[in-house]
């Protein structure tokens, strides 16, 4: 019986999104008459040991995805999951995307020490996040909100809630849904008032190219809708050349005709600067491209220039 060794990095979202990966292929397996045996194989990456520092800082996206990507390469491991915002837009030579199946809430929620949601927050209450791109568009309605850095992994940022003393920590819903945490969600984040960041919600599979076994059970677990609309934000995301993290958020949806509907922005930390714009096509590829270059002819690179710096 044909093994397939699984990478992970070693927090308990990771080891939760992985296990239920395997759980859904195992029953894939099944139902193709396919004998697998799966095993899970703990990595521990550079963005793991660096934990108080912003990420921007230390070399953004990638710092979770190398030391996997050379398991990978060095045939440790057969297939990664990953959060597929924390990808990086370009893999490297040798290895692809197997799978990206169904998309999770792509939303970002809050949770609050007062239990109510956005418009309850109090004035000047002090927000914990770490990214830019929430920061900006939080602050682009709400300036008067104290942005305060958190890092580390879901949970110990829920603990920081109450430690740092914070009115809110801000949080991809998808995370808390797939621990089993749905009732610590204050209140969701409409996607109009805060677009999620590429690829927010989605799993990515990573393979070796030249893996033709791993490559066929992935195909049938890849979710179409799901891909369309991660490639087109992924495609605006390339296009702006957004490697590593920075204030970009984008937002794609297929409807049932086959048009893709893509939200994308861009804007300085502090919310002064923000651009947006919203775009159809049937091409998701194009589609990217197009709403970077309509951000791009409003002054896009020059706001992402001051960013990078
Ligand atoms: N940047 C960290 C990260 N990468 C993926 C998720 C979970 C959500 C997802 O899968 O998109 C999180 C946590 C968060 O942003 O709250």
């Amino acid at each position: 019986m044909r093994k397939i060794v699984v990478g992970t990095r070693q927090s308990a979202l990771a080891l939760t999104q992985t296990g239920q990966v395997i759980d859904q292929l195992k029953a894939l397996c099944m139902e193709h008459g396919i004998e697998v045996e799966f095993e899970l194989k703990k990595i521990v990456t550079k963005g793991d040991r660096i934990l108080d520092v912003t990420l921007s800082k230390v070399g953004g996206k990638g710092l979770f995805v190398k030391e996997i990507e050379q398991a990978l390469f060095d045939g440790e491991i057969d297939f990664a999951v990953h959060s597929m915002k924390d990808m990086p837009f370009q893999l490297p030579e040798g290895l692809v995307v197997g799978a990206i199946p169904e998309r999770e809430d792509p939303r970002d929620c809050l949770i609050t020490k007062n239990g109510g949601g956005f418009d309850e927050l109090p004035q000047g209450a002090k927000l914990g996040t770490s990214s830019l791109r929430r920061a900006c568009q939080l602050q682009q309605q709400r300036p008067d909100l104290n942005i305060v850095s958190v890092r580390g992994n879901i949970d110990s940022r829920i603990r920081k809630l109450e430690t740092e003393g914070l009115d809110a920590i801000m949080l991809a819903g998808a995370g808390l849904h797939r621990m089993g945490w749905k009732d610590r969600i204050d209140a969701y984040l409409p996607t109009e008032l805060c677009l999620p960041a590429v690829g927010q919600g989605a799993l990515c599979i990573e393979c070796r190219g030249d893996d033709a076994f791993v490559l066929g059970l992935l195909a049938k677990y890849r979710h179409e809708p799901t891909t369309v609309t991660v490639t087109a934000e992924r495609s605006f995301l390339g296009r702006l050349n957004g490697g590593c993290q920075v204030p970009i958020g984008a937002y794609a949806q297929l409807a049932q005709d086959g048009q893709i509907t893509l939200t994308g922005m861009v804007g300085s930390p502090d919310g002064k600067q923000m651009i947006k714009e919203t775009m159809t096509g049937t091409d998701p590829e194009q589609l990217g491209l197009h709403v970077a270059e309509a951000l791009i002819a409003r002054g896009a690179s020059e706001i992402l220039a001051l960013v990078v710096e």
